[in-house]
């Protein structure tokens, strides 16, 4: 774990480009930017090149694509490969609708991505795992979840982080595991959306050591959220209000005072 490139991070203020989701791009923009990094958002293809020029890293999130978007999407993954810019992916519901899965596939074989970031729904799909996937959420399944994780690795070649109570992290052989976190999460939408532009973050500041990137990602943020929870936190509101500040104000000590992980 690199909790130093927290430090790191907020030194450079990586700019971070997203095409993201309508349902939760405020949450991404201002996550981003309490942690240190700097969000730019794009709804135009014609911009690509240019935005992608000016980006450290690129989160692209399937949350509600449409058919322009995609084709959005597509130009600036292979725009980010051809500038050698890492991206990291959010399959968002490909475990519970049959065409978001199709085209997360089609993109998948488009350009290629540093990390996918993704719950066990969605990883699970992509694996091609038995699971019962619901909506957005990862819903059940009693799949092996390392091995699924192992398996989109290996498929893609990229690192995967599969969020959850615990998160795993694997480049298809190394596998490690984050207990950090907090059930709020769950009630706080776009907490996944959130951790995916942040692995962008730390892509941004690694040096091309994604999987590095990816668990660093992992910890802090999950740990984020412990310190945002015991801070007189009652409910979603006063959680979500609590993690934008902590993302601002947590120290690279107070997650490592805290941090519960292992090498599987
Ligand atoms: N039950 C839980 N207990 C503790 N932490 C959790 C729990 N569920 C999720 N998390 C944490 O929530 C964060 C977001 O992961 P999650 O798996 O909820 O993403 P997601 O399902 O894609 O969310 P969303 O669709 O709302 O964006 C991660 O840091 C993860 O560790
Ligand atoms: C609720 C919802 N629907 C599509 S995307 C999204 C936000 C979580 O990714
Ligand atoms: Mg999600």
């Amino acid at each position: 774990m690199k909790l130093a490139w927290l430090d790191k991070l907020r030194e450079q203020n990586p700019v971070v480009l997203n095409i993201s989701n309508f349902v939760t791009v405020q949450d991404v923009a201002n996550g981003l930017n309490a942690l240190g990094a700097s969000p730019i958002m794009s709804e135009e293809i014609a911009e690509t090149k240019e935005m992608v020029a000016i980006s450290d890293a690129i989160a692209l999130n399937l949350g509600s694509f449409t058919q322009t978007q995609i084709a959005h999407i597509k130009k600036m993954g292979q725009e980010a490969n051809f500038a050698h810019n890492p991206i990291v992916l959010d399959p968002v519901a490909v475990g519970a609708i049959s065409y978001r899965k199709q085209t997360a596939l089609q993109l998948l074989q488009d350009f290629s991505v540093a990390v996918i970031r993704g719950n066990a729904g969605e990883i699970a799909a992509l694996a091609n795992f038995s699971w019962q996937a619901k909506g957005i959420d990862a819903g059940f399944g009693d799949s092996n979840v390392v091995e699924m994780a192992k398996v989109v690795a290996k498929k893609f070649h990229c690192i995967i982080l599969m969020s959850g109570k615990t998160d795993y992290i694997t480049d298809g052989n190394r596998v490690t595991a984050v207990h950090n976190g907090t059930k709020l999460f769950a009630i706080h939408v776009g907490s996944g959306d959130m951790l995916t532009s942040i692995v962008g973050a730390f892509a941004a500041v690694s040096k091309g050591d994604y999987f590095e990137a990816a668990q660093t990602a992992a910890l802090v943020f999950a740990a984020i959220g412990e310190l945002a929870a015991k801070d007189k936190c009652i409910g979603p509101g006063s959680f979500t209000v609590n993690l934008l500040d902590q993302l601002f104000l947590a120290e690279s000590q107070q997650i490592s005072a805290i941090a519960d992980y292992e090498e599987l």
